[in-house]
């Protein structure tokens, strides 16, 4: 198969994670014979910088002459103080808009061997298994208007039915295919925006009789996420409640950079991106977490490609580096054998080469 990916490094830890993302994808096109073609371009501050302007025209040309897209991370201090145009977030709204990725898919699971990291209970984190369907180019980040003065500041909060209908239906769809349950989150107790979403599932679940239906206010949905998290199938909900409930859920897992996402659209073009941001804290030092990048090039192959084998031999190669004990900083818990990305990530792509030399072995006695 060959494929161009368009690779958005971006700001602080992007350009690290991406990298290690990229040597992976290059592992898996030669033992599965592909053709994956990467070309870069400028994104967030790094494009303000060398553009001056969060998404630049040049951006937007590679990506719409790409098959999927890959991205790292925008964002951090330096371009903290800019005006609301010249944000590098505004660049990453910009192109999930510009492309139409409306539905975010942010699986949270929890991986076995990495009990321990979370805080919570390992017999409560074990039966951890979710999706996280966010709505993502509606609500109040597009709303207008949207201005601030020193006296006022108005942010939008609006949603149309067609909106809501095409993520509610993504839902129950991705229900169907898992344990069949689809809890809407919503403040219906207060938004209008939130009554008319709520409307709308229950019309929409009249085709799906098969799948269980439970509505949630956020607040307390917020509170079950950490009591009773293995009791979430599918979660569906609007823009703001979506990024907030899945950097929270990242926390059941036991670190926000084991967490992949793919935003795609109904013929399946995707934007595949870590749920973490761009971490000046850590940034530049060589020690970030690349597995939610390179799980999220996993989704790429599954949703974008079609490339199921592939995309399940990345997520087998990530659990067994885990389960033989090698973690970066943020899942170290102290230890002090500690691997940087780069070293981590060779021992995914050791762990790849493995399995390739076990199945030709297999092969050859057949
Ligand atoms: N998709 C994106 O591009 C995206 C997402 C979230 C935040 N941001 C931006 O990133 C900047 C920093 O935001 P923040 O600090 O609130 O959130 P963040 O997600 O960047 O970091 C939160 C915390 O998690 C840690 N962390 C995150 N990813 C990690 C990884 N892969 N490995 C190890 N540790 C990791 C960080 O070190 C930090 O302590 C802001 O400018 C924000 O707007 C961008
Ligand atoms: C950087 C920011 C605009 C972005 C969002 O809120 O969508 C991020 O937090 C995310 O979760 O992808
Ligand atoms: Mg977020």
């Amino acid at each position: 198969m060959e494929k161009r990916v368009a690779v958005l490094q971006g700001d602080g830890i992007g350009p690290e994670v991406t990298e290690a993302a990229v040597r992976v994808l290059e592992v898996v096109a030669r033992r599965f014979n592909h053709n994956f073609h990467f070309n870069y371009g400028s994104i967030g501050g790094a494009a303000i910088d060398e553009f001056n302007h969060p998404l630049p025209e040049e951006t937007i040309a590679l990506c719409e002459s790409s098959d999927a897209i890959l991205l790292g991370a925008v964002g951090g201090p330096k371009w903290d103080q800019n005006p609301s145009e010249l944000r590098p977030e505004k660049g990453l709204l910009a192109i999930r808009k510009h492309f139409d990725l409306f539905a975010n898919l942010r699986p949270v699971k929890a991986v076995p061997s990495l009990l321990h990291a979370s805080p919570l209970k390992e017999e409560v984190v074990q039966a951890v298994d979710m999706m996280i369907v966010r709505e993502l180019t509606g609500g109040l980040y597009f709303g207008e208007p949207s201005r601030k003065t020193d006296k006022a500041a108005v942010d939008t909060l609006v949603y149309t039915r067609e909106e809501i209908e095409r993520i509610v239906e993504k839902a129950f769809e991705l229900a169907r295919l898992r344990r069949g349950k689809v809890t809407s989150v919503d403040k219906a107790n207060v938004l209008e925006s939130s009554k008319l979403w709520r409307e709308i599932v229950d019309e929409k679940r009249k085709s799906y009789p098969d799948i269980e239906v439970e509505h949630q206010l956020v607040d307390s949905a917020a509170m079950k996420l950490i009591t009773n998290p293995g009791a979430f199938d599918v979660i569906v909900t609007e823009n703001m409640f979506g990024d907030i409930l899945s950097d929270e859920a990242s926390v059941i897992t036991g670190s926000l950079g084991l967490l992949p996402s793919a935003s795609v659209r109904s013929d399946g073009f995707g934007l595949y991106e870590p749920v973490h941001g761009s971490a000046p804290d850590v940034a530049g030092k060589g020690i970030a977490n690349p597995a939610a990048t390179i799980l999220s090039t996993a989704m790429m192959l599954r949703y974008s490609f079609g490339l199921e084998t592939e995309a399940a031999t990345i997520e087998k190669a990530i659990d067994t580096v885990f389960e033989d004990g090698h973690y970066t900083a943020d899942l170290s818990g102290g230890s002090d054998r500690v691997l940087s990305t780069k070293e981590w990530t060779d021992k995914v792509i050791e762990e790849l080469d493995l399995q390739s030399v076990s199945n030709s072995i297999m092969f050859s006695y057949v």
